[in-house]
């Protein structure tokens, strides 16, 4: 089947999952998306469906519930991830399962991939029963992962190979916008793939851009992420120095809020950080490899960063304090053992 080929209907009510069987493949239709901006937290506001079956690789914290809100709008999704047990609630809403990325693949008009890192990205889609092996001409393989530009291109090349289309299109958005259906999707690559899955883009974010060749939408994902984890850093060490100088730190987050530097990780993630919680919706491992591929990026073309390289070392050494898989707002706890030193 031609990626482009089919629609579903929309779905009357978005909390009530509607198994696939009741979504048959339907004959072509012409491509009448909304450009920009989308509803897509609700998946019943959604005019126009991708019916063909959807692969979605990678099942993290991103990834699950962005396969789920697929499910939600009536998609056929088929779900793969290294470590099975968590494949186990989506096969209990009824998505259908392979045991390799091939198979995925193979079986799917279009596959997701949201893998941890640039290692992970490239094994599923280029390594043994990866991906690749299951692609052909007509299918697409879209990869949602956070990845530097070398590796966008280098799967690239491995899909072309096979005649299918690729697009990159790594998300703004973390845990709470990833299941509200609230991502930023930064994609590059076949413009006839994102337009073909817009729709499905749609189901998942409430925006999205197409930047051009592949390697853009990586580069973007990069600079954004590279901007977040300085705010961060330095987010921290304004709590700490205010409670070292006497502030009440709570008060430091609401005159952010209300002022120019107001941003709403800072409203977010402030409250539980004063108290030296840290529930993981962005591990602070990602971000740390998202540094580090933002200064690799940066060298490529002689860019000073040297803001950036500090908050890097800073998060290097919060993952030295076992803090991987904290939230990323684990970072002060580095400056905390800094200033005990
Ligand atoms: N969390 C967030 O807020 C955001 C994350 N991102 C990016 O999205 C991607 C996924 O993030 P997130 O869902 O948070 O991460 P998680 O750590 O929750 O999930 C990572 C996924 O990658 C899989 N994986 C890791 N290593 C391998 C491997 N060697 N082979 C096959 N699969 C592997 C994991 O499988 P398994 O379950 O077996 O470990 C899991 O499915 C990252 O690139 C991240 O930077 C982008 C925007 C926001
Ligand atoms: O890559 C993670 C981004 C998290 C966010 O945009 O809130």
């Amino acid at each position: 089947m031609a990626l482009s080929s089919t629609f579903c209907p929309r779905i009357p009510n978005k909390f009530r999952y509607t198994p696939i069987s009741s979504f048959p493949s339907k004959p072509l239709l012409s491509l009448s998306f909304r450009t920009f901006a989308s509803l897509a937290s609700d998946a019943s506001s959604q005019a126009d469906k991708f019916s063909g079956r959807v692969g979605f690789l990678g099942l993290g914290i991103m990834g699950a519930p962005m396969a789920q809100n697929l499910m939600k709008a009536g998609c056929d999704v088929t779900v793969w991830n290294r470590t099975k047990s968590k494949c186990d609630p989506l096969i209990n809403l009824g998505a259908k399962y392979q045991s390799s990325p091939e198979e995925v693949a193979a079986n799917c008009d279009v596959t997701f991939a949201m893998l941890a890192d640039p290692e992970s990205a490239i094994d599923v889609a280029c390594g043994k029963n990866g991906a690749a092996s299951g692609m052909g001409p007509g299918k697409g393989y879209v990869d949602v992962s956070t990845v530097d530009v070398s590796t966008s291109k280098l799967i690239n090349e491995h899909i072309k190979a096979t005649g299918a289309l690729f697009l990159e299109a790594p998300v703004s958005g973390s845990k709470k916008p990833a299941e509200d259906g609230q991502l930023i999707f930064l994609t590059a690559g076949d413009k006839s793939l994102y337009d073909s899955v817009a729709a499905l883009l749609d189901i998942m974010g409430k925006s999205r851009f197409y930047l051009g060749e592949v390697g853009n939408g990586a580069a973007m994902k990069l600079v954004v992420n590279m901007i977040m984890g300085s705010m961060m850093a330095s987010f921290s060490e304004g709590i700490l120095l205010s409670k070292k100088v006497g502030l009440d730190p709570n008060v430091l987050v609401e005159v952010v809020s209300q002022g120019a530097i107001s941003a709403p990780m800072y409203s977010l993630k402030g409250p539980s950080m004063v108290k030296s919680l840290y529930p993981t919706a962005f591990p602070l491992k990602h971000q740390q490899k998202d540094l580090r591929l933002a200064l690799g990026l940066a060298e490529s073309v002689s860019q000073s960063t040297p803001i950036a390289a500090a908050a890097n070392e800073l998060y290097k050494v919060a993952k030295s304090y076992g803090l991987s898989d904290e939230d990323f707002s684990a970072v002060i706890e580095a400056l905390k053992a800094k200033s005990q030193d």
